[in-house]
């Protein structure tokens, strides 16, 4: 089987690679010239653990090439939609261009039984509307969302906890089917729906899984002012199975590019149906998100007796989250931009995420070397738990700073081990 997958970011370059890996021929194709160039010798454009793997394995064996020109999509069978869907300029909706330009783009390389794949987030109505583009060509379109982790991308993709397919026709189904053989066959669950299911099972995991996250960030500012522990309260409720408690990491908060972006749009979307009330609980899922970056801030201003203006801070972090080197709406560089708005001397540092930083935050002082950005710092502060940063030692880390103070963002630390090594420690929701 020969599938195209147009969109090669963080999405279409693990997907095109991972169904390589796993036997059909895949052609990728992106608008984004450098990023071609790279996928062709078989250079990831972004970190992601695993895809060096696989790609290599995959461009070596002639079944995964790369390609600008959507007119190579034409003889695949299915083709992947994977481009971006990212929020609107000065609005909160979803901006289509890229799967509307994508999709139009497609339309003359289709033949009659090919299948148009939606992996894209999008807002529930516009498989309907794109599935009116299609089927005049004697093509057929169904809608995949997908659920990977950046970070964890490869593994998601390849074994992944749920399939959702959102479909007009069976033809669909079993072109699916045939896609993702090897994970059914490992027994993946694989719901068959109708196309507004599908596209609203993606924005509804996404908002709940932000709902968790900024439920537990409420709780954690109940317990600043109450000197409750946020991170035991988490244990404690976690242990309930019908809670469960992965997703209840009180911190810096969300960031990414899906999170945010994804709770925004479908409050917009809910609005253009007239359903606002019935999520508009996500604004505020959106402000308590907000507020956690406002109280590091805050904290720092705190634990420097009043202001940040010329001192040292050294920013542990820059990614939105570890093993990933996306900056996307990242808190931990939100952070850092904030604190050198406010005067600091910032040097921040993240293994993977500093040429992305750098791209989008050129005045920053950024420093790869761990110890360089903590040496003479009047201030640490964690805002990306990557494990080099988890496992610092407070009495090694106390002999090349020049003030034992650290926030620690993402409650990575253990506070009684610092504090015994002479330092000032701060936490988010502990007291
Ligand atoms: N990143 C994730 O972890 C993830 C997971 C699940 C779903 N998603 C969703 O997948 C989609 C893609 O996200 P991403 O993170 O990969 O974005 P991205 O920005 O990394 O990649 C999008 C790619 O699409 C390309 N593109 C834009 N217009 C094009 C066109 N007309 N033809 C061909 N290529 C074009 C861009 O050049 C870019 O390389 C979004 O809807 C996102 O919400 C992302
Ligand atoms: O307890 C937690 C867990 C996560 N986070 C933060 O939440 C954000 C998102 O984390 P995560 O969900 O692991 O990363 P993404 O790669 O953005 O993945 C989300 O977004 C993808 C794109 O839609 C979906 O496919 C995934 O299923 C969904 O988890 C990051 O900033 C994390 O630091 C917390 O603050 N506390």
């Amino acid at each position: 089987m020969r599938i195209s997958v147009i969109g090669c970011g963080y999405l279409g370059a693990v997907h095109a690679s991972a169904m390589a890996e796993l036997g059909l021929d895949v052609i990728g194709i992106d608008v984004d010239e450098s990023k071609i160039a790279r996928l062709q010798a078989a250079e990831p454009p972004f970190f992601e653990p695993g895809l060096p793997e696989i790609l290599a394995t995959a461009t070596a064996s002639g079944r995964l090439t790369f390609s600008t020109d959507i007119a190579d999509a034409k003889g695949a069978t299915v083709h992947f939609v994977a481009v971006g869907t990212p929020q609107k300029p000065g609005s909160h909706a979803a901006d289509l261009r890229f799967v509307d330009a994508a999709v139009e783009a497609l339309l003359p390389h289709l033949n009659p039984g090919d299948l148009v794949v939606g992996k894209s987030t999008v807002p529930v109505g516009t498989a309907e509307r794109l599935a009116a583009l299609v089927e005049p060509t004697g093509a057929s379109l169904a809608w995949n969302p997908e659920f990977l982790r950046e970070g964890f991308a490869v593994k998601d993709t390849i074994e992944p906890d749920r399939l959702v397919y959102g479909v007009r026709d069976d033809h669909a189904v079993e072109v699916l089917d045939q896609v993702y053989r090897v994970a059914l066959e490992a027994g993946t669950p694989r719901i068959v729906t109708d196309y507004a299911t599908a596209e609203l099972v993606k924005v509804a995991a996404n908002a709940f899984l932000a709902t968790k996250i900024s439920f537990i960030n409420a709780m954690a500012e109940i317990a600043e002012v109450t000197g409750a522990d946020v991170t035991q309260l988490a244990d404690a409720i976690g242990h309930d199975a019908r809670i469960g408690r992965r997703f209840l990491g009180a911190g810096v908060g969300f960031g990414g590019g899906c999170l945010p972006k994804d709770i925004r749009a479908f409050t917009a979307r809910a609005e253009e149906l007239g359903k606002g009330e019935s999520v508009a609980f996500l604004k505020e899922v959106d402000s308590i998100n907000l507020r956690r970056r406002d109280r590091v801030v805050d904290l720092a201003i705190d634990a420097l007796g009043g202001s940040v203006n010329d001192r040292k801070i050294a920013v542990l972090g820059v990614a939105f989250k570890p093993h990933s080197d996306d900056v996307r709406d990242s808190p931990a560089l939100d952070v850092a931009v904030r604190l050198k708005g406010l005067g600091a001397r910032v040097v921040a540092t993240d293994p993977e995420g500093i040429e992305n930083a750098r791209a989008r935050h050129p005045q920053l002082d950024y420093n790869a070397s761990l110890d360089e950005t903590l040496r003479d710092a009047d201030l640490v502060v964690l805002v990306t738990e990557w494990p080099e940063f988890r496992g610092l030692d407070p009495v090694a880390t106390g002999e090349i700073v020049a003030g034992k103070r650290v926030i620690d963002g993402r409650n990575s630390y253990d506070p009684a081990a610092w504090r015994a090594a002479g330092w000032e420690y701060r936490g988010l929701g502990r007291a």
